[in-house]
């Protein structure tokens, strides 16, 4: 259901396409964000931490670019309030689908909805806990204000956005630096470089980042009182805003 172990770029590919979150992608998809992205265990569990404290009553939960459910199921254990709701949005069908299977085997009284919908025209409203872990890194830089607009307008006063980001450095030296950390982390976690190599070159055009202070001035542009990075190792760092 999304159990494998992450092969994609295993093997030499003559040509290596852009990154898709295909059905190849969503099989082993717990096992590559895990030994990819230094420390995204904590990010999860501390997105439950923090909606449990900013989850309000008669209100929606966004998990959006949710994937096979990691950040929505980490909230819903520790929500525990029926009249909110948990609303998880997914443009990629692979995700959707076996995000579907696995929320099911997880009881909860909590109403959990699975939306297969972009999630820059879903539907948003009544937020007390907006999630954007590792998604808004794929959507287009000058798309991405509105995006963060548009969630501020439907969040309640008093709500929170976690939005968790693979970063990049102003200073070329610490990019470089980073850079590298990042590829240790994985060497460790039993990537090869051709792996790394391959992977790297298909996210190339596709995952942009940006700077923390980029993100910052986004959040405090779309109005957010109280913005702090919680949370960063090496090159993926993740920030709170409060509305
Ligand atoms: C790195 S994964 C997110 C991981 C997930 N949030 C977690 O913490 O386990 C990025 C997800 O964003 C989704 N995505 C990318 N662009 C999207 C869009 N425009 N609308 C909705 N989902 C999108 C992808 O399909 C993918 O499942
Ligand atoms: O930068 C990398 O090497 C990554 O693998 C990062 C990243 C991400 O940040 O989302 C990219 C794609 C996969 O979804 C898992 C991890």
């Amino acid at each position: 259901m999304g159990n494998r172990k992450d092969s994609v770029y295993a093997n030499p590919l003559t040509e290596v396409h852009q990154f898709k979150f295909d059905d190849r992608v969503a099989q082993c998809f717990p096992d590559m964000i895990t030994r990819s992205v230094p420390g995204y265990e904590t990010i999860i569990a501390m997105t439950g931490v923090m909606a449990q404290r900013f989850a309000q009553a008669d209100s929606h939960i966004y998990d959006l670019g949710c994937s096979l459910g990691a950040s929505l199921l980490s909230m819903r254990q520790h929500v525990d309030d029926a009249s909110i709701q948990i609303i998880g949005v997914d443009n990629s069908a692979a995700m959707i689908e076996r995000c579907t299977h696995i929320v099911a085997l997880n009881n909860s009284p909590i109403h959990t909805e699975l939306r297969l919908e972009d999630m820059q025209t879903t539907e948003l409203c009544n937020a007390s806990v907006v999630v954007l872990n590792f998604t808004l890194q794929f959507i287009p830089i000058e798309e991405r204000g509105p995006l963060i607009d548009r969630i501020y307008a439907a969040m309640k006063p008093g709500g929170i956005l976690i939005l968790s980001e693979k970063i990049r450095f102003e200073d070329e030296h610490l990019q470089q630096l980073n850079t590298e950390l990042h590829h240790e982390f994985k060497r460790g976690n039993g990537y090869s470089d051709l792996e790394i190599a391959q992977k790297r070159s298909s996210l190339e055009n596709y995952l942009r980042a940006e700077t923390i202070k980029s993100h910052e001035s986004r959040l405090a542009t779309a109005g957010f009182s109280s913005i702090d990075v919680w949370f960063q190792c090496f090159n993926f760092a993740s920030v709170v805003a409060i509305k």
